[in-house]
């Protein structure tokens, strides 16, 4: 029995006793009638959704569930908290799969279990797209590309991509990598110049995301977007609007999980997001309009639109109308944005954490100068036959972005909602059941990591507990539908680390919040204000 219907047997109660009572105690049957059905059916509905569908008649009733009362659920600290922490707490509390309430007695499941993200992820990943409400809040910056699709045409739009990002593709983007990295820290190095100082205080965040933003455009349509030589180009300022946390904003980004159509609310956060998806829309058709005659001829490139031309080229061949604009239009956007903001937050959040731990920092940097002495020559310049400009040689390296990854996931979460009725790990899972996979949760448990699962540890990768499983690890997700781009985006934070730990000594700037103390939920986990530290030139000599 559905939750939203009103049963039958109660309707006709609720007829009948209004037609007694009016009739009872002599009143017009109207406004009287329609008044206590109303009443009747509200209070039934009360009860029918916070007690006897939650406790006696929802298949999903087995499931360990987060006290509370359902009809307003565990939405205080969903809003309030940072996203992940509330499971976090509730999977410890409960076990690896459990249930909780949205408001109106809408219910949750969280998984934090093997078999059961295994069940998700490998076992059967179309029966669980993503819910139709995600996807019309997200659809509006990243496009229909190969994120949003699902079944059939995600399977093809997979293959279609998937040669973009094998390990040789990536080798051929690895020099951009170091181009753009080395871009960025002689800019910043001309900016304390310019200041005049021994030292300087950066939004790290931000010099990051101009980075990788320009490193996608390079690597994936041969584009040079060039953000990093110019700040304030408009398809950066379309993302930083994306990402505006004021209360209104966090509000309605809110409300529009739950009712789509506020979004044609004339409020300023509407007006941003639907300036941001001009900018970035009006950026893909450039890209298109000025690289696929290029991409089409290129026929042994690998990046993500030759790949795409080829795929058109090929219908054409066929005698078929080929990839629509919008297609590739919206290809584009998903990698202009999957492909940047993700990486830049993951090593931003890593160059913070190294901040708070200079031990950690000093060995890194001691591991770069090993391997990779001449980074801290002054008349060194990159030689893109370099086989030591390799960064997955470097073991420790290694084990800082792996921690980093696991201790803060840049994308925290995994919403999906089954399509058919499904048997999970023992439980029945009807169809139509919201399910969340918290990476932000999952990546803290004890029953994989050990004891020390909050304790950022980059050693912990050298001696793993027999528990630590794939699905222990969710920060790019796992399966069909894992992140495409996770190798592309190893090899880049290694390759942005090298560089600027190379460059920099970073402490936290102490006259700022502390970042961890905030961190905000919007496509990815970011701080509120960034992250500012202080850098402190390594080499003297670097800096003439
Ligand atoms: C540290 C950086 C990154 C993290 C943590 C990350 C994480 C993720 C996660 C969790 C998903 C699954 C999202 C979902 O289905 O709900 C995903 C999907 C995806 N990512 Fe990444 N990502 C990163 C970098 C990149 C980069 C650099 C690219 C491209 C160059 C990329 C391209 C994609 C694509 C295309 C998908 C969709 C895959 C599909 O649905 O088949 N990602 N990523």
């Amino acid at each position: 029995m559905s939750p939203t219907n009103t049963p039958v047997p109660v309707l006709a109660f609720a007829s009948a006793s209004t037609y007694y009572c009016a009739r009872k105690s002599d009143l017009p049957v109207w406004p009287s009638a329609p008044l206590v059905m109303i009443t009747i059916i509200g209070a039934y509905w009360v009860i029918w959704r916070s007690w006897l569908f939650p406790t006696y008649f929802s298949e999903l009733r087995h499931v360990p569930t987060v006290q509370g009362f359902p009809l307003w659920g565990q939405l205080i600290p969903i809003i309030f908290e940072e996203c992940g922490l509330p499971q976090r707490r509730w999977h410890r509390q409960h076990g690896p799969i459990i249930r909780y309430f949205f408001p109106l007695g809408c219910e949750r499941l969280s998984v934090a279990d093997d078999m059961a993200i295994r069940h998700l992820t490998v076992k059967d990943p179309y029966n669980f797209p993503k819910p139709l409400r995600a996807k019309l809040w997200m659809v509006r910056i990243l496009g229909e590309g190969v994120l949003l699709a699902e079944d059939v045409e995600h399977a093809r739009q997979r293959k279609t991509l998937n040669p973009g990002f094998s390990i040789s593709a990536i080798r051929t983007f690895t020099p951009i990598f170091w181009q753009k990295a080395l871009l960025m820290a002689d800019l910043q190095r001309g900016e304390m110049e310019e200041a005049g100082k021994s030292s300087i205080s950066f939004e790290v965040l931000e010099w990051l995301n101009r980075c990788t933003l320009d490193i996608i455009g390079q690597a994936g349509f041969g584009y040079d977007i060039g953000s990093l030589e110019d700040a304030t180009l408009p398809i950066r300022h379309a993302y930083r609007l994306v990402f505006n946390f004021d209360l209104s904003s966090r509000v309605l980004h809110g409300l529009q999980a739950f009712f789509p159509k506020s979004k044609h609310i004339p409020a300023q956060m509407n007006r941003d997001m639907e300036e941001a998806r001009r900018i970035i829309q009006n950026e893909a058709t450039t890209i298109i309009n000025e690289k696929l005659e290029e991409a089409e001829q290129a026929t042994n490139a690998k990046d993500v639109l030759a790949l795409i031309a080829q795929e058109n080229l090929k219908y054409k061949d066929k005698g078929e109308p080929g990839l629509s604009f919008e297609t590739m239009r919206d290809q584009i956007m998903t990698f202009l944005a999957a492909g940047h903001d993700t990486t830049a937050t993951g090593t931003a959040w890593t160059i913070h954490l190294l901040s708070i731990h200079p031990e950690m920092q000093d060995r890194l940097r001691e591991e770069i100068r090993r391997y990779m002495p001449f980074l801290f020559d002054p008349t060194w310049t990159y030689d893109r036959s370099m086989i030591l400009t390799d960064p997955d040689r470097l073991p420790y390296l290694d084990n800082v972005c792996r921690e980093s990854l696991r201790y803060i996931p840049p994308i925290p979460m995994t919403v999906r909602e089954s399509v058919a009725d499904d048997v999970i790990e023992g439980y029945k899972v009807p169809a139509k059941t919201v399910l969340y996979m918290l990476a932000n949760a999952i990546n803290r448990m004890e029953w994989f990591w050990g004891d020390d699962a909050d304790v950022f540890d980059p050693d912990r990768w050298d001696n793993l507990p027999k528990t630590v499983v794939p699905n222990s690890f969710m920060t790019f997700l796992q399966g069909p539908r894992g992140c495409l781009g996770r190798k592309f985006a190893e090899v880049e934070m290694k390759v942005l680390l090298c560089v600027l730990l190379s460059r920099w000594k970073f402490e936290r700037d102490y006259t700022t919040e502390d970042p961890e103390d905030w961190k905000m939920w919007r496509l990815v986990l970011r701080p509120k204000e960034g992250i500012t530290v202080v850098a402190t030139p390594v080499e003297k000599s670097m800096f003439y």
